[in-house]
C-alpha cells in the first residue's frame, strides 16, 4: 500500500487557517466590528422589552408605547442591515479563503518532490486536491463566519445577562456546561472517526486506481476476484467507520436538542424564583427569557456549524499537511541550492556527473552501488544491462526524482537530489537535462501546446523543424496543422506519434543533455534510429535501450551489473557481455 501523505496537526491547521485570514486583516476587522454592532442591535429588543414590562408591571407607563416601539422597530431595521453585511463581508471572506486555498493547493502539489509523490500514490494526493478541497468550501465560505458571529453573539449576549441582573444571569450556567461537554467528548470521538473515514477513502481510490489501471494484467493472471475483494474490503471499512460516525452523531444531536429547549424551562422557572424573592424583577425575566430563545435558536446554528467545522478541520489537516510538506521540502531545495556547488571537479565540458552514487529503494539492499560516471558534452553513452540490474533507478537518480542514499550527482554543474531537478534553464538559457521514458505523455489542447510546453517561446516553425527531424511527417497531414486539437474526442495520434511528439519536444527545447529511457519502444528500429539523429546532435545523452541497433548509437557503452558498472567499451561488445 502507498504511504499516505502527512496530516497537519489540528493546532496547526487552524494556525494555518488564522494565518490565512490574516493575509487581509483589514477584512477581518471590519468583519468583527459588524460582528459586535449586530449582536448589541439584537440585545436592545429584549432589553427594550423588559423594560416595557417593568414600566407595564410598576404602573409608570402613560399612553401607548411609542417610544418602545420606536426603539424595537429602529433595531430590526438596523439590526436587519448589519446582518445582510456582515453576511456579505464574512462570505466575501470564505470566498477568499477558498481561493487561496485553492491555489495553494495546486502550487503545493505541483512543489512536492517527485519521490513524495510517487510513494504517496496518486489516489491520495488525487482525494486531497479534489473531494477534500471540495468538501471545505461551503463550510468556509458560509460557516466560517456564521460561526464566528455566533461566538461573538454568545459572549455578549452572556456578558448583558449578567449585567442586566446577574441573579438570572446564572440561568445560561447549565447551557453552557452542556455544550462544554458537547465539545470536549463527543465532537474530538466525530473527529477523530473523520479522519479515519477520510484515510479509507483515501485507501479505496488508490486500490481502486490500481485495479482500473491494472484490469487487463489482472484478467491475463486471474486474479480479478482477488483484486476485487481487497476493494470490498475497502469498501467494508469505509462503511463500518460510517455507522460509528452516524451512531456517536445521533447521540450528539439529542443531547444538543436538549439543550436547546432546556433553557427555555429553566427561565420560566427561574426567574419566577427570583422574582417571588425579590432578586429581579419581571422585566428582567422576560429579558433574560428572550435572550436565552436567541441564545438557543443560535446555539443550534452553533453546534451544527462546530460539527461541520470540526469535521472540516480534520479534512483541511489533510489539505494543509500537504502544503506544509511542500513549503517544508521547498525551503529545504532551496537552501540546497543556495549551497555552494562544488564545480571545481567538474571539466567544462562534463555535463553529467556522478561520483560514488549508492541509492536502495528499501535500507536493506542497494540497488546502485558506488556508481562513477562522466557524460561529456557531444557524447552519448549506452547504459546496458540485464533487467534489474539498475538502469532506471541510475536514470531516475540523474534525473532527480530519485535521491542518493549517498554520493552525488551534478548536471551542469549544478547538484541534482533532495528535490532539485536538472531540467530548470541553465544560464544559456537552455535546460539542463530532459528525460524521455516510454511513457510519452499527451497534454489536452492542440499539437503546438503540446510542443510548447516544452518550450514556450518556440516559432512555427521551430516546432514544424523539431517534428519533421524525428520523422512525425503526418504533421503535414492534419486538419489543422500545428494549431489541430488533440485528445479523446478531438484527433487522435496512434502511439508511435505520441512518442515521435515526445522526441520532438526534446529536439525544439534543445537540452545540454538528455536522457532516453526506452523511449522509442512504439517506433519500428530504422524509424526510431533516424529520429535519435536529431537528439543526440550536440548533447550529453544517455541512452537505455534493450534494442541493440538503437543502444549502437551511442559512442560509447557502460555495462551494470547488480548496480555496479561492470565494463566500458563499445555498444557491441557491452551488449555481448550482458
Ligand atoms: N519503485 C521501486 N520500488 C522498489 N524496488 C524497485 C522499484 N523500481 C525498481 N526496483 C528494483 O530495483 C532494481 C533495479 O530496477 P531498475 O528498474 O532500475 O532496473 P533496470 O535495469 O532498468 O530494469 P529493466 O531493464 O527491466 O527496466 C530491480 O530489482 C527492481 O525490482
Amino acid at each position: 500500500m502507498a504511504n499516505l501523505l502527512p496530516v497537519a496537526s489540528t493546532g496547526k491547521t487552524w494556525r494555518m487557517l488564522l494565518a490565512s485570514v490574516m493575509r487581509t486583516p483589514g477584512q477581518f476587522f471590519w468583519l468583527i466590528v459588524l460582528f459586535v454592532l449586530s449582536s448589541l442591535t439584537s440585545l436592545a429588543i429584549p432589553i427594550a422589552i423588559g423594560r416595557l414590562v417593568d414600566a407595564a408591571s410598576s404602573r409608570t407607563l402613560t399612553g401607548f408605547p411609542w417610544g418602545f416601539i420606536l426603539l424595537i422597530a429602529l433595531a430590526v431595521v438596523v439590526g436587519a442591515l448589519l446582518t445582510r453585511a456582515w453576511t456579505f463581508q464574512g462570505q466575501r471572506l470564505g470566498v477568499r479563503l477558498n481561493r487561496d486555498l485553492g491555489i495553494d493547493m495546486v502550487g503545493a502539489a505541483l512543489e512536492l518532490d517527485a519521490q513524495t509523490v510517487e510513494d504517496a500514490g496518486s489516489g491520495d494526493l488525487l482525494s486531497r486536491l479534489t473531494d477534500d478541497v471540495d468538501s471545505i468550501r461551503q463550510v468556509l465560505a458560509q460557516g466560517l463566519p456564521e460561526f464566528l458571529y455566533i461566538t461573538v453573539y454568545m459572549i455578549l449576549t452572556a456578558t448583558t445577562l449578567f449585567f442586566v441582573n446577574p441573579f438570572i444571569g446564572l440561568v445560561a450556567v447549565p447551557t453552557f456546561v452542556l455544550m462544554a461537554i458537547l465539545l470536549s467528548i463527543f465532537l474530538p470521538r466525530i473527529g477523530k472517526l473523520t479522519l479515519y473515514r477520510a484515510e479509507a477513502m483515501s485507501d479505496f481510490t488508490v486500490v481502486a486506481n490500481e485495479n482500473i489501471r491494472g484490469a487487463s494484467t489482472m484478467r491475463e493472471l486471474g486474479i480479478e476476484g482477488a483484486r476485487l475483494q481487497v476493494q470490498e474490503n475497502r469498501v467494508d471499512s469505509i462503511y463500518s467507520i460510517a455507522r460509528k460516525l452516524v451512531s456517536l452523531r445521533a447521540t450528539y444531536w439529542a443531547i444538543d436538542g436538549f439543550n436547546s429547549y432546556m433553557p427555555l424551562l429553566l427561565s420560566i422557572i427561574w426567574g419566577a424564583i427570583c422574582v417571588e424573592r425579590g432578586w429581579a424583577s419581571w422585566g428582567d425575566a422576560a429579558t433574560a427569557s428572550i435572550m436565552l430563545f436567541g441564545m438557543r435558536v443560535n446555539a443550534d446554528i452553533f453546534t451544527y456549524w462546530l460539527d461541520r467545522l470540526r469535521e472540516m478541520s480534520v479534512t483541511m489537516g489533510r489539505v494543509f499537511g500537504v502544503i506544509d510538506l511542500s513549503h517544508q521540502q521547498k525551503a529545504r531545495r532551496e537552501q540546497a541550492a543556495s549551497s555552494k556547488v562544488n564545480t571545481e571537479s567538474v571539466t567544462d565540458d562534463v555535463v553529467i556527473r556522478c561520483e560514488s552514487l549508492t541509492y536502495g529503494y528499501t535500507p536493506e539492499s542497494s540497488v546502485i552501488k558506488g556508481v562513477n560516471l562522466d557524460v561529456r558534452a557531444g557524447e552519448s553513452i549506452a547504459l546496458v544491462g540485464r533487467s534489474g540490474s539498475g538502469k532506471t533507478t541510475l536514470a531516475r537518480l540523474i534525473a532527480g526524482s530519485l535521491t542518493a542514499d549517498s554520493g552525488t550527482v551534478s548536471v551542469a554543474g549544478s547538484p541534482v537530489g533532495n528535490g532539485l531537478y536538472p531540467t530548470q534553464v541553465a544560464q544559456d538559457g537552455r535546460p539542463a537535462l530532459l528525460i524521455c521514458t516510454q511513457e510519452a505523455h499527451l497534454f489536452l489542447g492542440t499539437l503546438s501546446d503540446n510542443m510548447t510546453v516544452a518550450a514556450e517561446n518556440a516559432t512555427e516553425a521551430e516546432q514544424l523543424a523539431a517534428l519533421h527531424a524525428v520523422g512525425a511527417d503526418w504533421v503535414d497531414d492534419l486538419p489543422d496543422g500545428l494549431d489541430t486539437e488533440l485528445g479523446t474526442s478531438a484527433t487522435q495520434l496512434t502511439r508511435d506519434q505520441i512518442q515521435q511528439l515526445s522526441l520532438a519536444r526534446i529536439v525544439v527545447a534543445n537540452p545540454h543533455a538528455v536522457i532516453l529511457d526506452e523511449s522509442t519502444t512504439q517506433l519500428e528500429t530504422a524509424d526510431a534510429c533516424a529520429s535519435l539523429h536529431a537528439i543526440l546532435k550536440d548533447r550529453a545523452v544517455i541512452i537505455i535501450s534493450h534494442d541493440a541497433r538503437i543502444a549502437s548509437m551511442a559512442s560509447r557503452a557502460v555495462l551494470l551489473k547488480g548496480g555496479r558498472i561492470e565494463a566500458e567499451g563499445t555498444p557491441a561488445q557491452m551488449f555481448a557481455l550482458s
